[in-house]
């Protein structure tokens, strides 16, 4: 039997044991702080993802509220400077964002989406957004467009009614002067312009930059003669597409638009509302830009049955 002598300062055996005893008992302690730490960390990630969330995106109009008038102040860019003698009364001394969802009733929204479906039936882009002008008569059609009232004829089919014009003319003339009331414009200084136009909004994959509906614009420079934009919804948002909320472009935190069936958004189109729409994920969006200015040069007549 061989014995070994302990040598000076190593721990006796019961000392061993109790050290190794510690050690093991350490290592679930040391397991549970490194979870506990791990835990707080990503709570901590969250929190902050959920407050950049927050920063980025503040609510203007919600899907599930009924605004009957919501005005949002918004202080006027320099782009109307030049042109504020030459139109003086029609150019905006009060820039802003105003949503309505009174002012269209959904029956008429649902009235003007058959209208776009059964116009943009006959077309429709190779991806990203569609138009369908019914001043002009442009339809998206491939990675161009097509006049619809000659595809019409060449097809021998009518798929518009008198009514469908009258509809579209008279929500156009009541979006027009609550626009004038709301920023207290004489009624004939403001003027219909172009483009006006149905928008049709998917996931497919946009073909060409015209199609790209998700920049961020200014529609004053973007279309040249607009000084009122408005955007009359015709879909909802959640349940006939997702993504594809309107969005403002600010400088503390970007402000979204639900939009809903009969909503009625309209705003100064100048830099102070830059706006993109954001990118569909699922399902399909309608809405009708409806555009006015102050040059009586640019004006446009209401459309007709061709
Ligand atoms: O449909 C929308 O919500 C916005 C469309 C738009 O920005 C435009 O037509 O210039
Ligand atoms: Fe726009």
């Amino acid at each position: 039997m061989t014995t070994r002598r302990r040598k000076a300062g190593e721990p006796t055996a019961q000392k061993r044991e109790a050290h190794v005893q510690e050690e093991e008992g350490d290592r679930p302690y040391t397991r549970v702080l490194l979870q506990g730490a791990l835990v707080i960390c990503s709570l901590l990630v969250i929190r902050t993802f959920v407050d950049f969330e927050e920063k980025e995106y503040g609510q203007l109009a919600t899907i599930n509220e009924d605004i009957p008038h919501r005005f949002i102040e918004v202080g006027c860019s320099s782009d109307y400077d030049k042109e504020k003698v030459m139109f003086k009364g029609c150019i905006p001394s009060i820039c802003g964002r105003v949503i309505m969802d009174h002012i269209v009733t959904r029956e008429e929204a649902a009235k003007l989406l058959d209208v776009a479906k059964k116009g943009l039936s006959l077309g429709g882009s190779n991806g990203g957004a569609s138009i369908l002008d019914l001043h002009s008569g442009a339809l998206s059609k491939g990675d161009k467009f097509v006049d619809i009232f000659s595809l019409q004829k060449t097809k021998s089919i009518n798929i518009f009614t008198e009514d469908d014009f009258k509809l579209y003319t008279r929500v156009k003339d009541r979006i027009q002067h609550t626009i004038t009331a709301e920023f207290g414009i004489p009624r004939e200084k403001l003027f219909l312009t172009n483009p006006t136009f149905f928008s049709q909004m998917t996931t497919k994959p946009a073909q060409t930059v015209h199609d790209e509906y998700w920049h961020p614009h200014v529609d004053k420079e973007t279309y040249g003669s607009f000084h009122y934009t408005s955007l009359l919804y015709l879909s909802e948002y959640g349940t006939d597409f997702k993504g594809g909320r309107f969005v403002f472009v600010d400088k503390d935190i970007n402000k979204t638009v639900d939009p809903k069936r009969g909503r009625l958004s309209f705003f100064t189109s100048g830099s102070e509302n830059l706006h993109y729409v954001e990118k569909l994920t699922s399902g399909t969006r309608y809405a009708i830009t409806v555009s006015f200015t102050c040059n009586p040069q640019r004006a446009i007549d209401d459309p007709t049955l061709r």
